[in-house]
């Protein structure tokens, strides 16, 4: 039976799978009161976590899932990006455990009970974290491990010799606890209680279809089965077959209450910038210098040595980034990402990990030099070949927090890809934006996007126009820019690329395990080691750090005014821990900001006129989330 109710507001399609049943939708109203964590019966330690967390209000997603799963129901879950999916399984999966362990049951006696399954090491350590966190007032009852890191066998046994509770790892991982007997799989048979298969929609495009097939003849019928997903595709339905019995499918249509089954957040605002790919630097750099790329910002690139070759480029400008990719050790990622976390720097550069077009997780450059490491002699200490980390995923379920603006220097893949790189920002209701440069070569894939995203709101009544041009930005400001542009580009040679690449890599090597201790014990230092230095060995010209007078444009100069006013309207003009550490006081909390883009009609006149100056207040829209109010009939 397929059913579909209201949640929070919200359409939430529901289908009940049954043994060759069909499958029917109809629209009924929610018939109880809707739950929130307390009425949903979840342990006090758990809700005492949440509090502290100000989690106050489930998302729709946590709102069907969590009693469906309480109730020992196999569930499916496609909800978009950000919309709180791993809570959503979290919650009730340690309710239960929390409940047996109080019973008298723990791993010691029964073996592993929980298996959470992930396509990347990044994930891994996120949903770990997510458990202790959630696990913090449980005083040590359930005993959790993962697996994100490779370790020798003797290791891998030695870290399993106590057979924990749950385990989060990457099917690869499993495989190899299994390969070595740091994991007997017919223990399996009477210990194992749940298996969650997160980010579903790419364990088969991570490689792992094998490992997951070998691993399923050991899971019991009686173990719940949850599927979660952001996207839908061929392999998660190949993943539904090979590990649940008899689902209830969730396809909750949207975060923020309006009904139209879009996959992107309501909260995104999606913007295009055609450019040839020539003139990409020189739309980026324009979009930095006139800020209009709203902090913090994650900028997507499509290879390394594009990644360094626009920091490199940026830096000449006084703009300095990080950026991050899977050839970098694990430690120096997890710290990237934690700094970034944090608001040490601001923006960071990602190269997307390639599995979203089955690539063999090797940088491809343009000289065809697969996963070199560019300047590095053999002989050296390091090797000469070294591969990006085929379990490395940057764009996939990874929570950055607060990221403001996605800026898709190179267009993703596929339309999947652009999903899931988008769904960076605007996670939980917070406002986010993301601008895409396009150029001739993108149009295909853009067309197709459009289509996908726009259909998919046409199919529910609704047809607009998903990605905009991007209003701010006029072509005489971008030109004003092209002869500086030019200048520095052909400093940003092949060469340069490669050699600041391969610096970075021996640095990141060299501070790889000497950062996993001490920031271990010295969570505080984590500012020491900042990853957004100046990679140049060509300092950056101080004329070049601003725009002089006669170059500025006043008409981009108008939005950018709107936009930062709008911005310091919300107290958004530096990164909350910047802020933090200068007023020394607690970050606000996060509500999103303004609506930047959203400028009213006499905000867009002056725009047209070109006014140097913008009088009146910024148009400022509040974004504070869906509340989830309570309905009763
Ligand atoms: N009930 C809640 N209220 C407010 N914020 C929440 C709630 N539940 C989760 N969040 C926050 O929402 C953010 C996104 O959650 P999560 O990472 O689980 O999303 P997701 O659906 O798994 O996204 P993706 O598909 O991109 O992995 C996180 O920062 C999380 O802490």
């Amino acid at each position: 039976m397929v059913g579909a109710e209201r949640v929070g507001g919200e359409m939430a399609r529901v289908e009940h799978g049954g043994k060759g049943g069909k499958k029917e939708m109809e629209e009924e109203e929610e018939e109880e009161e809707e739950l929130g964590f307390e009425e949903m019966g979840l342990d006090p330690q758990l809700l005492r976590a949440l509090r502290k967390r100000k989690l106050a209000e489930p998302t729709p997603i946590q709102v069907k899932a969590i009693p469906l799963i309480l109730e020992g129901k196999d569930v499916v879950a496609r909800a978009k990006t950000g919309s709180g999916k791993t809570l959503s399984y979290l919650l009730p999966l340690l309710h239960k455990l929390l409940a047996a362990a109080a019973l008298g049951g723990s791993s010691s006696s029964t073996g592993l009970r929980a298996l959470v399954l992930v396509p990347t090491r990044e994930l891994c350590q996120q949903v770990y974290q997510e458990i202790t966190s959630l696990l913090e007032h449980c005083g040590g009852t359930l005993r959790v491990i993962q697996l994100a890191t490779t370790m020798s066998p003797a290791t891998l046994k030695s870290a399993m010799a106590r057979i924990p509770d749950i385990l989060v790892a990457t099917p690869a991982r499993i495989a190899e606890c299994i390969t070595h007997n740091a994991l007997i799989p017919s223990s399996l048979q009477t210990s194992l209680s749940t298996l969650v298969l997160d980010e579903a929609d790419l364990l088969f495009s991570y490689g792992y279809e094998e490992d997951l097939r070998n691993l399923s003849v050991h899971v019991p019928r009686s173990c719940q089965c949850l599927l979660m997903s952001a996207t839908s595709c061929p392999d998660v339905d190949k993943l539904k077959k090979l590990v649940l019995h008899n689902p209830v499918t969730l396809t909750l249509a949207e975060i923020d209450g309006s009904a139209d089954g879009s996959i992107v957040p309501k909260s995104v605002q999606q913007f295009s910038l055609e450019c040839s790919l020539r003139d990409k630097l020189l739309y980026a750099l324009s979009l930095f210098k006139y800020e209009l790329i709203q902090k913090k910002a994650l900028v997507f690139v499509n290879t390394i040595d594009g990644g360094f070759r626009l920091k490199l480029f940026l830096e000449q400008f006084g703009i300095k980034s990080a950026v991050l990719n899977g050839e970098l050790p694990q430690n120096s990622r997890q710290h990237i990402l934690q700094q970034f976390n944090l608001g040490l720097f601001e923006y960071l550069i990602a190269t997307d990990d390639g599995k979203s077009h089955h690539s063999t997780g090797k940088d491809e450059d343009d000289s065809g030099n697969a996963g070199t490491v560019p300047g590095m002699q053999a002989g050296k200490k390091l090797s000469k070949k070294v591969l990006t980390d085929t379990e490395f995923g940057v764009v996939r379920g990874i929570d950055f927090k607060n990221v403001r603006t996605v800026l898709n220097f190179d267009m993703p893949f596929t339309v999947e890809g652009y999903i899931h790189r988008i769904g960076r920002t605007g996670r939980a209701g917070n406002a986010g934006i993301a601008i895409s440069l396009v150029s001739p070569q993108d149009e295909d894939l853009v067309t197709q996007i459009k289509e996908e995203l726009s259909g998919d709101a046409e199919g529910q009544g609704q047809s607009k126009a998903v990605i905009a041009p991007f209003p701010l930005l006029t072509s005489t400001a971008v030109e004003a820019l092209r002869y500086r542009t030019e200048d520095v580009m052909r400093g940003v040679t092949k060469l340069v690329v490669r050699e600041a690449r391969a610096k970075e890599l021996r640095i990141e090597i060299l501070n790889s395990e000497r950062l996993k201790a001490h920031f271990e014990e010295n969570p505080t230092d984590l500012e020491l080691l900042k990853h957004d230095k100046v990679l140049s060995k060509v300092h950056p010209s101080a004329h070049l750090k601003t725009i002089p007078d006669y170059l500025r444009d006043p008409a981009t100069e108008a939005a950018s005014h709107a936009v930062n006013l709008a911005r310091a309207a919300m107290g958004l003009t530096q990164s909350s821990y910047i802020q933090r550490r200068k007023k020394n006081k607690r970050p606000r909390t996060d509500s999103g900001p303004p609506n930047a883009f959203s400028l009213n009609s006499k905000w867009r006149k002056d725009l047209k006129r070109g006014a140097r100056s913008v009088r009146g207040k910024a148009p400022v829209s509040t974004h504070t989330g869906k509340k989830h109010k309570r309905r009763k009939r």
